[in-house]
């Protein structure tokens, strides 16, 4: 009886692909495997995803190759994948692409190389030349073409290629190489001593540059070439010639990854207080249990979550097991890393987005082969090869990037980490200051076990919060920045304290708006208003990156009136360089971080407190923690009120809770100051009165009269084509589809959506809400019955139409 593999593929469609595997490579065939197997006109890379006995009803084709000697994927991360394909309605192959780092994943070339069963005597001429050259230098499918365009031999290439006399092999983008870097030695038979008899002797000349450079390094061998600083008085250069005049010689060795560089110290990890350990005495008892368990740790800012999860981690790694570490990647910083690291040392593999490729498989192996046991990373670290795995950590869970939008497979972290621990008998600590209305929902239903913390630690108190009514305040404004926001800034600057401001916009002002006509420029790329950009004069979108110069007069009435409205950080920072001439003020925002560890810059030196202010979007409100911050300001509470989401009111609250959190969190008191035009808002007061269960309270009655999470599941789904009347009709289609295979479930829209042009297309939504009890089955069922409803009746029109389906849509 012949053994079979289904094999997944990058591919969007849901489907995998079925082979039959020759018998020299039955014994050595395992699910989890890289293989190559024709496709099409070539040889692809896929993964096994199952070995069966079962005969298809067609004609297979055999397995050509195996890649990979050892399974990449575990059962437990196939099981994994195949969960969220499934529950996200992805194909399991390009959520195994996600799920695996470049160089082990399908990322490929394609390259060319000589049939085996080719007569090489019995070439022709123009034959024989082409093969000769392919066996000698290894070529790309691409560069054949390139290489024999526009000669005669184009056509006898392409005659061997369809003889598949030449056949087509995908490779794997990346080698599996570590980086490394030189490490500078003593040469053989030198040393220190013998360098210092030599520059002591009379023959060394002081022309010869190199000595000085002998001087400074010779106590300091072995020197990598990464701990050359730039202000030392020798560089790469003298130590070539050094080299060279035989003193010195190197060695390639590994090179260091940032994380080598921090502090160790086991010893110092801290003593809980009574409260963090009757949470953790909770969580250890299902550690020892080894018991499934979603723990939500709801605690106030600054109260010792990331003790807790410490103190959770240190149980796990001591039983031999291991653990995963999630955090929105902006919060990914130095500073939450080393406190792991301190604990934890070279147990830890940190993955983050800035890593580069090379990096991020070293950290994956280290993971896979069980030399590291602990996996710190935002959202995609939710897949770590991390082996014997017995708790994840969810840091901030109410954060939004934990759910991936763009490309499928459009998985949620907090969903994956539940179902991934599940699977393991492991625990899941979700943490929050401001826990989502999903997450306190799932503690009503008794789906997770809630864990409080309601004090800060030791003497800190949480933060006093003002609100302050811009309309009120419009005769007593220093810039951007009420009186009371102002004195109190003055006087922290005053004890040498720090300050925080967030203004959650970027780019020096935010739009510019015609003073006669009101109009606001628009980006003819998305529909989304341009913000205006001072530096380089420019309106940008910046979701498609398309800019212009600022327009002189208004583009609808042609007045000359265009005023420049709302200010981003830049222009902020420049008013308090006016405001504050003796301040030493930094901005954090996208811009000012976009280089490489400019964001562990700007971090280092004001938690040093060389900057006595520090301003920016966002970025500033998450999980920073710097005791000697005492003032908060908000410069423009409503900013967040204007997105279009029924999510709005719970991403301010949440937005402006976590940078108050900022504040106050050593023994010096803290205020905050949040600057608004709609000062009774009830999010707003929420917010000062730190009364989370009182803002969601609110959310949830808001909420369930409307069907909105979490008392439903929203699915979306979003046509795109650069034919608007197309994707327009096609929507209407698939609202039927839908209404045909499920009734009575609410379906909304069609409607563009609210960025309605981007990249050329347009875009289309619509939406459906199902009941949250309905499971993984269920949902790819229906899904895959509304699909096959709506492709019957599209059938040969809009096929410019691409549908993507969004299950539990956030925004
Ligand atoms: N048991 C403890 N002993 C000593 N210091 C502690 C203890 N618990 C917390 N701290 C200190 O209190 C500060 C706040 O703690 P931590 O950053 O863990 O809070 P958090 O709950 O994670 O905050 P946030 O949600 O605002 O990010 C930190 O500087 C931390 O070192
Ligand atoms: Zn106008």
């Amino acid at each position: 009886m012949s053994t079979f593999v289904d094999v997944a593929l990058p591919a969007a469609v849901r489907k995998q692909f079925t082979y039959h595997v020759p018998k020299d490579l039955e014994n050595s065939i395992q699910t989890g495997q890289r293989v190559w197997i024709p496709f099409r006109n070539y040889n692809a890379i896929g993964v096994i995803v199952r070995v069966h006995k079962k005969t298809p009803a067609f004609k297979t084709r055999p397995v050509r190759k195996i890649l990979d000697e050892k399974p990449i994927l575990s059962k437990e991360l196939l099981e994994l994948t195949e969960w969220i394909s499934k529950f996200y309605y992805s194909s399991w192959g390009e959520t195994i692409q996600a799920a695996l780092p470049a160089g082990l994943n399908f990322v490929s070339r394609k390259y060319l190389t000589v049939s085996e069963n080719i007569d090489v005597s019995k070439l022709g001429e123009e034959q024989f030349e082409i093969v000769k050259d392919l066996q000698e230098n290894k070529t790309t499918l691409d560069e054949a073409k390139k290489r024999w365009k526009g000669t005669g031999l184009n056509k006898v290439f392409s005659k061997l290629l369809k003889d598949k006399k030449i056949e087509v092999w995908e490779e794997p983008d990346l080698k599996v190489t570590v980086a490394t870097e030189r490490e500078w030695i003593w040469a053989d038979g030198k040393d220190r001593d013998s360098a210092k008899i030599f520059l002591d002797s009379e023959e060394v000349n002081e022309k010869l540059k190199w000595t000085s450079a002998l001087a400074d390094i010779r106590e300091e061998l072995p020197l990598r070439q990464s701990e050359i600083s730039d202000d030392s008085i020798f560089n790469s250069y003298t130590l070539k010639k050094l080299q060279d005049e035989g003193w010195i010689t190197f060695r390639e060795v590994e090179k260091k990854t940032e994380i080598d560089h921090l502090e160790f110290d086991p010893k110092s990890i801290k003593t809980l207080n009574e409260d963090q350990q009757k949470a953790f005495e909770e969580i250890r008892e299902s550690l020892t249990k080894e018991e499934f368990t979603n723990y939500l740790l709801f605690g106030i800012t600054g109260s010792g979550k990331t003790e807790v999860y410490i103190h959770a981690l240190k149980q796990v790694v001591e039983s031999g097991k291991g653990g995963i570490v999630l955090v929105p990647e902006i919060a990914l910083t130095p500073q939450t890393v080393s406190r792991f690291y301190r604990i934890f040392g070279d147990k830890i593999a940190v993955l983050h987005s800035r890593m580069n490729n090379r990096e991020r498989l070293r950290a994956w192996k280290d993971l896979n082969s069980g030399k590291k046991s602990i996996a710190i990373g935002p959202r995609s670290a939710v897949f770590a090869p991390v082996q014997n795995l017995g708790l994840i950590i969810l840091d901030e869970e109410h954060d939004s990037s934990y759910k991936q939008i763009d490309p499928a497979p459009r998985y949620h972290a907090r969903e994956t980490a539940i179902v991934r621990a599940s699977m393991n008998n492991a625990v899941v600590i979700t943490g929050s200051a401001t826990p989502s209305m999903q997450a306190l929902n799932m503690a009503a239903k008794e789906k997770c076990e809630l864990l409080e913390l309601t004090k800060r630690h030791a003497e800190a108190v949480l933060p006093e919060v003002k609100i302050l009514d811009l309309k009120q305040y419009k005769g007593a404004m220093r810039g951007e920045l009420a009186v009371p926001l102002f004195m109190a800034m003055e006087e922290a600057l005053e004890k040498n304290e720090q300050i925080i401001l967030l203004y959650n916009r970027r780019g020096y002002a935010s739009y510019i708006q015609c003073e006669d006509c009101g109009h606001i420029p628009e980006s003819p790329e998305s529909s989304v208003s341009l913000t205006y950009h001072k530096r380089k004069n420019l309106l940008m979108d910046h979701y498609t990156g398309y800019s212009r110069r600022k327009d002189m007069n208004c583009e609808k009435c042609g007045s000359a009136n265009l005023k420049i409205q709302g200010s981003g950080t830049q222009n902020i920072e420049e008013q308090l360089e006016d405001l504050f001439p003796d301040a030493n003020i930094i901005r954090f925002d996208r811009d000012s971080t976009s280089r490489k560890g400019a964001h562990e810059r700007i971090l280092k030196t004001f938690g040093e407190g060389k900057a006595d202010i520090m301003i920016g979007t966002q970025l500033v409100a998450k999980g920073l923690d710097f005791p000697n911050v005492t003032v908060v300001g908000v410069v423009n509470a409503d900013t967040e009120l204007a997105f279009p989401s029924f999510q709005a009111t719970e991403r301010m609250y949440q937005l402006l809770s976590q940078v108050s959190g900022r504040s106050g969190r050593g023994d010096k008191p803290g205020t905050v100051f949040l600057q608004t035009r709609q000062p009774d808002n009830p999010a707003l007061k929420f917010a000062r009165d730190h009364d989370h269960r009182g803002f969601a309270r609110q959310e949830m009655e808001f909420r369930k009269p409307l069907y909105y999470p979490p008392y439903s599941r929203l699915i979306r789904f979003e046509l795109k084509s650069a034919k608007d009347h197309e994707v327009n009709m096609a929507a209407h289609i698939l609202k039927k589809s839908i209404e045909s295979v499920v009734s009575g479930v609410p379906v909304l829209g069609p409607s563009p959506a609210a960025i309605h042009w981007m990249n050329k297309k347009f875009i289309w939504e619509v939406m459906m809400k199902i009941d949250t009890e309905k499971g993984v089955n269920y949902i790819e069922l229906m899904l895959d019955k509304i699909m096959a409803v709506y492709e019957a009746d599209i059938k040969g029109k809009f096929s410019s139409v691409r549908v993507n389906v969004n299950v539990d849509a956030i925004q």
